[in-house]
């Protein structure tokens, strides 16, 4: 059985006091571990203080991007070793706005999924289509494509351990949502080629979350999709109560 996994993408939100308000008003009511893994990715420099809170409490802290060096000449970045001194759990790998914005690539979200595995972390690795993409029926084959190459050369424990996010871009802080079906549909075609590119065995392990516009009132209807093991989240998240309420699914 795979557990779902709720994570909250805050992007570029919330300063470090904010970030500790929020996690106060959330920590008395956070969800049943066994039931559901929640987790929050935050900015880098609220992650230090978020870790500490979270010690003991049944959420995970990750981070939104990550180097995929140790350490070198690479002004303004930060590396896996350094997520990992502080605790973090996990990181979001490949975010479309990454790779709009700040030139990620498929060859680059690769690196970086061997980099999180090395040192322990589980990559979130965000894939998805276009609007034009999908007008033009592309969807399943950028999808493929981009799957089978962030996943490249990984061993099949490391692909178990690993979360793909079916986010499609057109779906992202527009308040559109492709239906719980074609969601689901996709996400069943991410798990056959996993199945194709592994095994069977990988593919039944390996979450697969959907991104793009969740909010309380609609998450039900994606996690009630047999191959949907969760969400990833970014407008919704930023909320107290409605973060506890996608946890409710
Ligand atoms: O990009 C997302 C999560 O990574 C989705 O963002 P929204 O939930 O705001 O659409």
């Amino acid at each position: 059985m795979r557990k779902p996994i709720i994570a909250g993408n805050w992007k570029m939100h919330k300063t470090v006091a904010e970030a500790l308000a929020f996690a106060r008003a959330i920590e008395d009511k956070l969800p049943d571990p066994e039931q559901v893994e929640a987790v929050i990715c935050a900015p880098f420099v609220t992650l230090p203080a978020l870790v500490e809170w979270a010690k003991g409490k049944p959420v995970g802290i990750g981070a939104q991007n990550m180097h995929f060096e140790e350490q070198g000449a690479f002004t303004g970045e930060i590396s896996p070793v350094m997520l990992k001194e502080l605790g973090v759990q996990y990181v979001i790998l490949g975010h479309s706005e990454r790779r709009q914005y700040f030139n990620e690539t498929c060859e680059s979200v690769n690196l970086k999924t061997h980099a999180a595995h090395k040192h322990g972390l589980i990559p979130i690795i965000c894939v998805g289509e276009t609007y034009e993409e999908r007008e033009e029926g592309q969807t399943k084959e950028v999808v493929r494509s981009q799957v089978i190459k962030a996943l490249n050369n990984l061993t099949a424990e490391q692909v178990k351990r690993s979360v793909i996010a079916y986010e499609p871009v057109w779906a992202i802080g527009t308040g559109q949502t492709p239906t719980a079906e074609e969601a689901g549909d996709v996400i069943a075609y991410i798990r056959q080629v996993a199945a194709e590119q592994f095994s069977p065995d990988v593919a039944d392990a390996i979450r697969i979350q959907y991104g793009g516009s969740v909010k309380p009132d609609n998450i039900g209807q994606f996690m009630q999709q047999a191959d949907i093991d969760g969400a990833l989240v970014g407008g919704a998240s930023l909320k107290p109560d409605a973060f506890l309420a996608l946890l409710e699914g």
